[in-house]
């Protein structure tokens, strides 16, 4: 499915890193329209456009450019980062045009991003570090969920094979699957099965059955090394203070995470 992303990130490039995460899993190209780009569209089975919202809106540059560009019978999808914890009605004059132009909404994201405008100056900031990896996670998610709606064989064949094995809690997200279920968040879908958590994790909570799955996933410290160097960040980490306990818990009354820290042949 030939791809194409337009994105305009001019504040913190919130919107940008959102718009990698997305280019990532829908392979495509990523193009950022401050470089007023001349590209004929006609090609192209699926169109992305991406902004902050800047007053309500996406940002004004980016309705402009999409005013410019024919899009009839185009697919299209549209993104946004912004500072306000609800969305409303901000994606409405974008979608207006797309509409006039011609264009098919096939699906539309938006996060929160940081902010240190106005009001938030006197709180050094809103939204920090935002877009951060669950933001990152979900983009993903969705992206790979439309590459899912849009495959010819969609009808017959509704989501995705789940390549689950025997014992794995699977939570099933759209049409996109999860592995794992309250701490550790893998995206079968776009996990490569490189085995890199495997050789990292020093609690030892992956094991490659027919494919890398998170099995241990109580023994979880949350360190984070499984996330920071998945290459297709495919690994989310739900940090949580109910998660925190679980694990000072764990190590105060039992000798369960030191186990699994010292098994160095567990699950390899
Ligand atoms: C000029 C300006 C206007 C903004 N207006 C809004 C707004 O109306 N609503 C909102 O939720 N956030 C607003 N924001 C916050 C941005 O949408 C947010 O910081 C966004 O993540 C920036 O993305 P970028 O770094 O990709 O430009 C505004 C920010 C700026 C700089």
């Amino acid at each position: 499915m030939k791809t194409i992303i337009f994105y305009r990130s001019s504040y913190r490039g919130n919107t940008l890193k959102i718009a990698e995460s997305m280019k990532d899993a829908l392979s495509a190209e990523l193009v950022s329209i401050d470089s007023n780009p001349s590209i004929d569209l006609s090609d192209y089975d699926l169109i992305g456009f991406g902004s902050a919202i800047n007053f309500a809106a996406h940002d004004i540059r980016l309705q402009r450019f999409v005013s410019s560009q024919n899009l009839k019978g185009k697919n299209v999808f549209i993104f946004s980062t912004r500072c306000r914890p609800f969305l409303g009605a901000y994606h409405s004059p974008l979608k207006k045009i797309i509409e006039r132009k011609g264009g098919i909404i096939v699906g539309e994201f938006s996060c929160r991003g940081f902010d240190r405008t106005g009001p938030w100056v006197l709180m050094d900031g809103y939204n920090k570090a935002r877009p951060n990896d669950r933001d990152r996670f979900e983009a993903r998610l969705f992206a790979e969920k439309l590459r899912w709606k849009l495959h010819p064989l969609a009808l017959i064949y509704k989501n995705p094979v789940t390549r689950c094995s025997e014992g794995i809690t699977m939570r099933r997200k759209g049409s996109d699957i999860i592995a794992g279920n309250k701490v550790v968040f893998l995206n079968t879908s776009t996990c490569i099965n490189c085995g890199k958590c495997i050789k990292i994790c020093p609690m030892h909570i992956f094991a490659l059955k027919d494919t890398v799955l998170p099995t241990d996933e109580k023994n979880c410290i949350q360190c984070r090394l499984c996330a920071d160097n998945c290459p297709t960040f495919s690994i989310y980490i739900r940090e949580s203070f109910l998660n925190g306990l679980r694990i000072a818990l764990r190590e105060s009354f039992s000798n369960k995470l030191q186990n699994s820290y010292n098994n160095e042949d567990n699950h390899h």
